[in-house]
């Protein structure tokens, strides 16, 4: 035994994450390839488990060599047999450079494999990745027992238009490497995985037998709270949320049987309404419930009024995002995507150059034009609905206004 994974053993940890699309050249699964270890094995494995899969590699633009890196690395994805290309990123701010290019990493794969027809993208996390999620986030919650906050990476989860899938947690990084090996394939070195200015290194490089055996122990048991958790939750959104797909809500807040959930509920509903990446503080949601109406994490919540029962949750209109331009793929305010028949449509006169310097922002003002009530959304969300501009001028409105502008909700990943 070299300690290579088997394509049948690989094969079994896919299966449990199905189901998948057939394997046709119009629907090839996705695979993010860095270059490094983890990920070319997991290339080499997902082509022996199927035969339609191209592979993203993306160019962070960080450092020197990446470029070069990157176009060997889709070189020896050809030799595999796949389908490669690099994605370039467009420079960002410095600053939170780790956070930056995760997040700038996934829009570009997203965008990709939408492009591409992909439904999956499989990521190469391993089981020692996992230990240190875990150890990181155990940090930032304070080292109560098990907790919601305790939830390591997810080996399957909706990521905007794609689903996200990590076949290999429950492999030791080793096994790729033997794997590879056991192939004669190379891979890159990324000398960033060393330096101890990023907290994951830290974690990677300090972490001793017993804590990665602890972090084990929590995921397992904070996996089966956070099954009755999701479950609760659900049953209780069923029962007490109504959401309009113009992204406001309106929740019945008498038919949540269990009070303790009340927050929980709110919280994750703020993150969905307000396009945010977390959910706001735990202490701080229970401040608004007793309040029971107020403003938090960019989002507004109060009586329900001429809607009936219960609370209404919108956008808080301050909050609302820079106008950005309407391109294909530009997400707006968290929460909108720009497809790409948006910046087709332009202006009503259309032709050519059309496309050029128009804009997505909020209606605002221009609102006013249109009657709420009878559209049945409350004022204050038709304000932060998205319209499409050019310089001032109102071109196109949301379909919930009558018009026919139809941008992609997408703020973040699912509730439960
Ligand atoms: N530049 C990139 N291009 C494409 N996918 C990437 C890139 N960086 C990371 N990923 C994906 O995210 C996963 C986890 O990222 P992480 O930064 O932990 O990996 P890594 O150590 O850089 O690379 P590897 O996992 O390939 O050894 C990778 O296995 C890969 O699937």
């Amino acid at each position: 035994m070299d300690g290579r994974i088997s394509a049948r053993e690989f094969a079994v940890c896919m299966e449990a994450l199905g189901p998948f699309l057939p394997d046709v050249p119009e629907a090839p699964m996705a695979v993010a390839v860095s270059g490094g270890a983890d990920s070319m094995a997991l290339a080499w494995l997902m082509r022996r488990w199927r035969q339609h899969v191209v592979a993203f590699v993306v160019d962070h633009g960080l450092r020197v060599e990446a470029a070069a890196e990157a176009a060997l690395t889709v070189e020896r994805l050809g030799k595999m047999g796949i389908e490669a290309r690099v994605l370039r990123l467009a420079p960002f701010p410095s600053g939170r450079v780790q956070e930056r290019a995760r997040a700038a990493r996934f829009t570009a794969l997203e965008a990709a494999c939408v492009e591409r027809g992909c439904v999956d993208v499989v990521l190469g996390h391993h089981q020692h990745d996992q230990d240190e999620t875990i150890w990181m986030r155990r940090e930032r919650v304070g080292a109560a027992p098990v907790s919601m906050g305790l939830r390591g990476m997810a080996a399957e989860v909706l990521r905007g238009r794609v689903r996200v899938l990590r076949p290999l947690l429950s492999f030791p990084p080793e096994r790729m490497r033997a794997t590879l090996r056991a192939e004669s394939l190379p891979w890159v070195e990324d000398p960033s995985n060393q330096n101890r200015r990023f907290e994951r290194v830290r974690w990677r490089q300090d972490l001793t037998g017993g804590m990665r055996e602890e972090a084990r122990i929590l995921q397992r048991e904070s996996q089966s709270v956070n099954v009755a958790y999701a479950q609760s939750l659900a049953v209780c959104m069923a029962r007490s949320v109504v959401w309009h797909p113009a992204g406001w809500c309106r929740v019945l807040l008498d038919n949540i049987g269990n009070r303790e959930l009340v927050p929980q509920l709110l919280a994750e509903l703020i993150r969905m309404v307000a396009g945010a990446a977390y959910r706001p503080a735990r202490d701080a949601v229970e401040r608004l419930v007793i309040r029971g109406e107020g403003t938090l994490g960019g989002v507004v919540l109060r009586r329900a009024g001429r809607f009936g029962d219960g609370v209404i949750m919108f956008r808080e209109e301050r909050a609302v995002g820079e106008a950005v331009p309407a391109e294909s793929g530009v997400q707006w305010d968290g929460r909108w995507i720009v497809p790409e028949s948006v910046p087709k449509i332009g202006p009503p006169e259309g032709g050519a150059g059309d496309a050029e310097g128009l804009h997505i922002a909020k209606l605002g003002d221009h609102a006013a034009r249109f009657d709420a009530r009878r559209l049945g959304i409350p004022s204050a969300a038709l304000r932060v609905l998205p319209g499409l501009y050019r310089g001032d001028c109102l071109l196109r409105v949301p379909v919930w206004c009558g018009g026919d502008l139809a941008l992609i909700w997408s703020s973040g990943g699912p509730i439960t």
